[in-house]
C-alpha cells in the first residue's frame, strides 16, 4: 500500500547527499520507478534518455539512425557527466550507460547506484508493443534481452544497492529502493563514512 512507503521516506529525510542513479536493462522500470521515488523523497527526477533527447533535438531512435549507437554513446556520457555534476537528484539511466566504463566509475565513485533487477519474461513483458528502443528492432527481442542479461548483468552486479523488481506495483519496487537505500546509509555511517 502507498501510504506504507511515508515512513520509509520520512526515515530518509535530508539524508541523501548523493544523486540516486537507477540502472539495470531495458523494461526493469528505471524510469517509472525513479519518478515515483523522486516524489516520495522530496527530490527532482531527470530521466537521461529525456536528458540526452531534449539535448540532441529528437529522439534516440531516429539518433541512431541518423548517427548510429557509438555516437549516442558518446553523448549519453557527456549527458549524465553534466547531471552527476548537479545538485543530488533521482536520476534514471538508460540501459546502457552503466556498462560504459566511463560512466560507470564517475557512478561508483560519486553516487549511489541501484540496480534495478528483472528476469527475461517481465522485460520482455514491459517492452513488447513499445517502439522508442532501436536495440529491440535489431532482431527478436527475447533473443537480445536474453543476450543482455548475460552480458550486462554481471556488470550492474557492481551498483551499491540490488532491488528486485517484479510483477507488482511499481509503488512496490519504490518500497525497496527505499528500505536499500537506508540500509546503505546505515551501513556507511556505521563504517564511519560520512560522505555517503
Ligand atoms: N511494477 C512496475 N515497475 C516498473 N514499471 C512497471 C511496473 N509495472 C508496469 N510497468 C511499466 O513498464 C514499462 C517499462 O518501464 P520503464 O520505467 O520505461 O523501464 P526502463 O526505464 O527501465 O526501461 C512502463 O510502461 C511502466 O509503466
Ligand atoms: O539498454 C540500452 O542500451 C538502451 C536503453 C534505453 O533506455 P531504457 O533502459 O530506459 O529503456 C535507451 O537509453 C536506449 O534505447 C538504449
Ligand atoms: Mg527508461
Amino acid at each position: 500500500m502507498a501510504d506504507d512507503l511515508n515512513p520509509l521516506a520520512a526515515a530518509l529525510n535530508g539524508r541523501i547527499k548523493r544523486t540516486v542513479v537507477l540502472v539495470g536493462l531495458m523494461g526493469a522500470g528505471k524510469s517509472c520507478v525513479g519518478r515515483r521515488l523522486a516524489a516520495r523523497l522530496n527530490l527532482s527526477f531527470v530521466d537521461a534518455d529525456t536528458a540526452f533527447e531534449t539535448a540532441a533535438g529528437c529522439t534516440i531512435s531516429d539518433y541512431f539512425a541518423r548517427h548510429g549507437e557509438a555516437a549516442f554513446r558518446e553523448g549519453e556520457r557527456k549527458v549524465i557527466a553534466r547531471l552527476l555534476d548537479q545538485e543530488p537528484m533521482i536520476l534514471a539511466t538508460g540501459g546502457g550507460a552503466f556498462i560504459d566504463p566511463t560512466t560507470r566509475a564517475r557512478i561508483l565513485e560519486g553516487a549511489v547506484s541501484v540496480w534495478i533487477r528483472a528476469d527475461l519474461p517481465l522485460l520482455l513483458k514491459r517492452t513488447v508493443g513499445r517502439d522508442h528502443r532501436p536495440l529491440l528492432k535489431q532482431g527478436d527481442p527475447a533473443e537480445i534481452l536474453g543476450r543482455l542479461i548475460e552480458t550486462r548483468h554481471p556488470i550492474y552486479a557492481e551498483a551499491d544497492i540490488i532491488v528486485d523488481s517484479t510483477d507488482e506495483a511499481p509503488d512496490a519496487t519504490v518500497g525497496r529502493v527505499l528500505t536499500g537505500l537506508a540500509d546503505h546509509l546505515n551501513a556507511a555511517r556505521t563504517a564511519g563514512d560520512v560522505t555517503r
